[in-house]
């Protein structure tokens, strides 16, 4: 059946539809301005990611790895963008961050880490504080229990959170070193990252079987270890028994201190 604009039904339907088309078109917009990469350490599993502005050519790395700081310089400059941030999720235990030595290939650049975590950067972030780049921030949301110092990164639009060890593809941060609670990790977890949207993708920062990325509410209905009450969840955590990370030695202390300066090129 045809009904013509001028209906006063017909009219209201499509004022009503037109603001949720609009918003989703500026989203859209907002998104094809975004360039995003997941990069990837072999040795240890992390995942580095590249987020930049296209327009203002502002970028932020997100747990960069000492031995591949040369690489996301290249990439960087290739890709004609400006580092503005080489942020931590928290102070790693298992590699070196790489934060240090991209001050000094790519200056301009600021080292960026909680204050929590106790550790030396140019800029010490504390929960809702918020990194710009051009027309995109990402919120810091302090996610402690793996360590004191966690954050997990939420883009703007609530579409990506980068979890560091907070939160894993159907696993979790370990909680037996560095001020590690696993009642705190899952209350957390619970609280600050499965409130988000059911869709709002996860990048955490490592993973050991291949896999890239998942959803909030893939984590909160399959995740084995954060769908289990907490009183299950801090048994299993308190039982885990991992052997130590082989770097964890050389990796704590540098990172307290933003990393290595002067890598031998
Ligand atoms: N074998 C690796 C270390 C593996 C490990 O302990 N990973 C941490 C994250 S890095 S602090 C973790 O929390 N794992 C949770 C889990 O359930 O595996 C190495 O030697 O580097
Ligand atoms: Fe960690």
């Amino acid at each position: 059946m045809w009904l013509p604009r001028s209906c006063p039904a017909v009219a209201a339907t499509l004022r009503a539809l037109a603001v949720p088309l609009r918003a989703h078109g500026t989203r859209q917009a907002q998104r094809q301005r975004m360039l995003f990469r997941q990069l990837f350490e072999p040795e240890s599993c992390t995942y580095t990611y590249l987020l930049a502005d296209l327009k203002t050519k502002e970028a932020v790395l997100i747990d960069p790895v000492l031995e591949m700081a040369k690489r996301d310089a290249e990439l960087v400059r290739e890709l004609g963008l400006h580092l503005v941030y080489a942020a931590n999720t928290h102070c790693h235990a298992d590699h070196i961050t790489g934060t240090g030595l991209l001050k000094k290939l790519l200056p301009g650049c600021c080292s960026v880490i909680s204050k929590d975590s106790g550790a030396l950067a140019d800029i010490l972030i504390c929960e809702g504080d918020a990194l710009e780049f051009g027309a995109f921030t990402l919120e810091a949301r302090s996610t402690p229990g793996h360590t004191d110092g966690c954050l997990t990164y939420v883009l703007n639009d609530r579409t990506m959170a980068f979890t560091g060890d907070a939160l894993l593809i159907r696993g979790c941060g370990r909680t037996d070193f560095q001020q590690g609670s696993p009642e705190t990790l899952y209350h957390s977890v619970h609280e600050k990252i499965f409130t988000l949207p059911g869709d709002c993708l996860i990048y955490p920062a490592h993973d050991y079987m291949g896999q890239m990325v998942s959803t909030v509410e893939e984590e909160r209905t399959l995740n084995p270890r954060l769908t289990q009450s907490c009183e299950t969840f801090v048994q299993l955590m308190n039982n885990l028994n991992l052997p130590y990370p082989k770097q964890i030695d050389v990796a704590i202390p540098a990172n307290l201190k933003c990393g290595i300066q002067d890598a031998a090129s």
